[in-house]
């Protein structure tokens, strides 16, 4: 047996010493870095930010190749509200369970793989094609449900293998369920919040703000803005013979109607009872009466069906006003919007009526 030269076995304790406070350096910065990315995920304010984030910077940060996030959204909740959001890059909505079942199967927890592990769960998590080789796949876990996943990937082969602990994995996909189902909430409270509950359209409270915004760009701007009221005529009378809840369905069903004929930048909102306002920005007298025209037609011809499976006809009358020039209020285009609605009511009803009571197009 030959003895190890003391010399040779002190630079080998200090090789290992070295690769120890290395790794020890390495798990530090990884810590804080994980730390870093928590510290922020808890405290985002939007939606479009959580999505940047964990899409965005995650993928900065962590030197990764590609990140995705899946969230389950069966009733299309989010499908509607994301497109307003300003977003570098969207995650994916899922409608049903079926996508989340092909990466992680019966398992709930994060799941490690690359080559020689699963590997073919990559083309699932990354679209076929994808460059990714080895990958960290998260669920993620509210109430024990399965609400959406992540998805970390590396062209490294290496970068995520079967045998790395998944600790720091597992606590940033528990945050990150948390706080995307707490700005879920929060988006939801803000829509409820500016959302007429029966008609879906915008309520007043939204209308009186955006109505501002509006009024002060058009000056600014000097671009034609149009205002309608429209109002069901004889709304009472339809109560009365059909009952409260078939009048709920011919409020809810023009609504429905009048948000469907607008443009995107148009504004509806429900202003009382059985009244809606319409702003058209850029839109001149003869476009807005195009529009009002459109939606009365609409209005007219309809079948409402009421909640007993029977149908109803109702009619709406219109009240059409263009701010005037050098209008000091928006409460000026309002009311003179509302004094055209009026004598449309006096004229006969089933018309729209313009302010300058110039234009009159009666029902025939
Ligand atoms: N079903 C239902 N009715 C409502 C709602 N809000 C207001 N109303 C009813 O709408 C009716 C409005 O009646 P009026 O203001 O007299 O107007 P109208 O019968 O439509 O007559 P004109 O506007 O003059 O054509 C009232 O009977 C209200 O009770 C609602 O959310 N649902």
């Amino acid at each position: 047996m030959t003895a190890v030269d003391p010399q040779i076995q002190v630079q080998e304790l200090r090789r290992q010493l070295q690769s120890l406070l290395d790794a020890a350096k390495a798990n530090e910065r990884k810590l804080d870095r994980f730390d870093a990315l928590e510290r922020r995920l808890v405290a985002v304010g939007s939606m479009e930010e959580l999505v940047n984030l964990l899409l965005v910077e995650c993928r900065a940060d962590f030197n990764l190749d590609a990140a995705e996030l899946w969230l389950l959204d069966p009733d299309g909740e989010l499908r509607r509200a994301l497109p307003s959001l300003p977003m570098t890059k969207a995650p994916l909505l899922l409608e049903g369970h079926g996508p989340l079942k092909d990466v992680f199967g019966a398992v709930r927890t994060t799941r490690l793989v690359g080559p020689g592990n699963h590997e073919a769960v990559l083309a699932k998590a990354f679209g076929d094609g994808t460059p990714v080789r080895s990958a960290a796949l998260l669920p993620l876990i509210r109430q024990g449900l399965l609400i959406g996943s992540l998805h970390f990937g590396s062209r490294d082969a290496e970068r995520y293998d079967a045998g790395s602990g998944t600790k720091f994995l597992d606590r940033l996909s528990a945050i990150a369920a948390i706080a995307i189902e707490s700005m879920l909430n929060r988006e939801r409270l803000r829509r409820a919040g500016m959302t007429d509950g029966l008609t879906g359209v915008h309520n007043r409270r939204y209308f009186d703000h955006r109505s501002l915004i509006e009024f002060s760009q058009a000056v600014r701007h000097r671009y034609p803005l149009a205002c309608l009221f429209l109002d069901i005529d004889h709304f009472k009378a339809i109560n009365d013979r059909h009952g409260h809840p078939a009048g709920d369905e011919v409020l809810r069903q023009v609504g429905g109607l009048i948000q469907r004929s607008l443009r995107t930048g148009d504004l509806a909102a429900r202003y009382g009872g059985e009244e809606f306002v319409v702003l058209l920005p850029r839109t001149d007298h003869a476009g807005a009466r195009e529009v009002a025209e459109r939606i009365r037609l609409m209005v007219q011809d309809a079948p409402f069906v009421t909640p007993e499976g029977g149908t109803l006809s109702a009619t709406l009358s219109a009240g059409l006003a263009m701010l005037p020039a050098g209008a000091a209020s928006f409460a000026e285009l309002l009311n003179a919007a509302d004094r055209a609605l009026y004598e449309a009511k006096r004229a006969g009803r089933n018309r729209t009526v313009s302010g300058d009571a110039e234009v009159n197009t009666a029902a025939s």
